[in-house]
């Protein structure tokens, strides 16, 4: 038997529910065969709030590990947290050199908890290098944005607008995730493809056990596309996905709860 194979560009979540950690447990959980390239290894202080300390990983270091992963081939593969302008070049570069239609980018800017974005110069080079070349783009509410440059978006309309310029931007598809940050009685996120809007409803999860969410989303898209699903199908059910492991979101220490990445699979079917 073989696995459709995935390769995840990202950093690494120390503690375990957000980054590749996160990507790795929901191929699993997708029975696809997951590879990762780090980008970036993130530690937290446990003396001080559990801020986040971000190392990025030299270029050349990334490259070697992509070219092990490519050298195999993949069926899909996504980005998350990019250390620096160098790799999302690099990034770029290695999707032209073979030809990689399944890309899926999420611009990862901030952390949950933290308001200040990591590195703002990678914003500009992802919106120049990557959004061209994903075949979707999952940017929350406050990436997005930040991507379109429309400021704060606070309403349904104004993720339309936004998602509209994500497209002219050179993203085929784009789902704005409205969240927990919306203000709004259901989690919303708004998928576009160019012809029509498509709202996808879910009830909020009243829980703050929500550490990596937006990584579980995506790599279950990515995992979607690697099984063969179409963009839309692969977004509806990821939500779904995502939805049951927020609500199975669990206590890790007092600063921090990831959700259950196996919770759909354990508990859905
Ligand atoms: N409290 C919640 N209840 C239900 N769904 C949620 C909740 N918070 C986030 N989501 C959903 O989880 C997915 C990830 O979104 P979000 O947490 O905003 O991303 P990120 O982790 O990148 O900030 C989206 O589908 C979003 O609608
Ligand atoms: C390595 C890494 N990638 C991505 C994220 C973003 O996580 P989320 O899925 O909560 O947006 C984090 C947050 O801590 C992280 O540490
Ligand atoms: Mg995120």
């Amino acid at each position: 038997m073989t696995l459709k194979k995935t390769l995840t560009l990202a950093g690494s979540d120390s503690s375990g529910g957000a980054g590749i950690q996160a990507d790795l447990k929901t191929f699993q959980e997708h029975g696809v065969y997951g590879m990762t390239a780090l980008t970036s290894i993130v530690a937290m202080d446990p003396e001080n709030n559990w801020n986040h300390h971000v190392d990025p990983i030299d270029v050349a270091i990334v490259e070697r590990q992509l070219n092990t992963i490519l050298s195999v081939g993949i069926d899909a593969m996504k980005t998350g947290m990019l250390g620096s302008v160098d790799i999302i070049e690099l990034g770029a570069k290695k999707i032209d050199e073979y030809n990689l239609d399944k890309y899926v980018l999420d611009p990862v800017m901030v952390c949950k908890g933290e308001d200040e974005v990591l590195q703002p110069e990678n914003t500009d080079a992802m919106r120049e290098f990557l959004l061209p070349r994903a075949i979707i783009t999952t940017p929350n509410l406050f990436e997005a944005g930040q991507l379109a440059k429309t400021g704060p978006i606070k309403t349904v309309e104004g993720m339309k607008e936004a998602a509209e310029k994500i497209l002219e931007l050179g993203a085929k598809n784009v789902v704005i995730k409205g969240g927990k940050a919306l203000d709004h009685e259901k989690a919303v996120d708004l998928f576009y493809d160019g012809t029509e809007f498509i709202l996808l409803e879910k009830e909020k999860v009243d829980t703050t056990y929500n550490h990596g969410a937006g990584c579980t989303f995506a790599a279950a898209i990515t995992a979607n596309l690697a099984n063969g699903k179409s963009v839309k199908e692969s977004v509806e059910a990821a939500k779904e996905f995502v939805t049951a492991a927020i609500s199975h979101g669990w206590k890790l220490n007092q600063y921090v709860g990831p959700v259950m990445h196996g919770a759909y699979n354990q508990f859905n079917n």
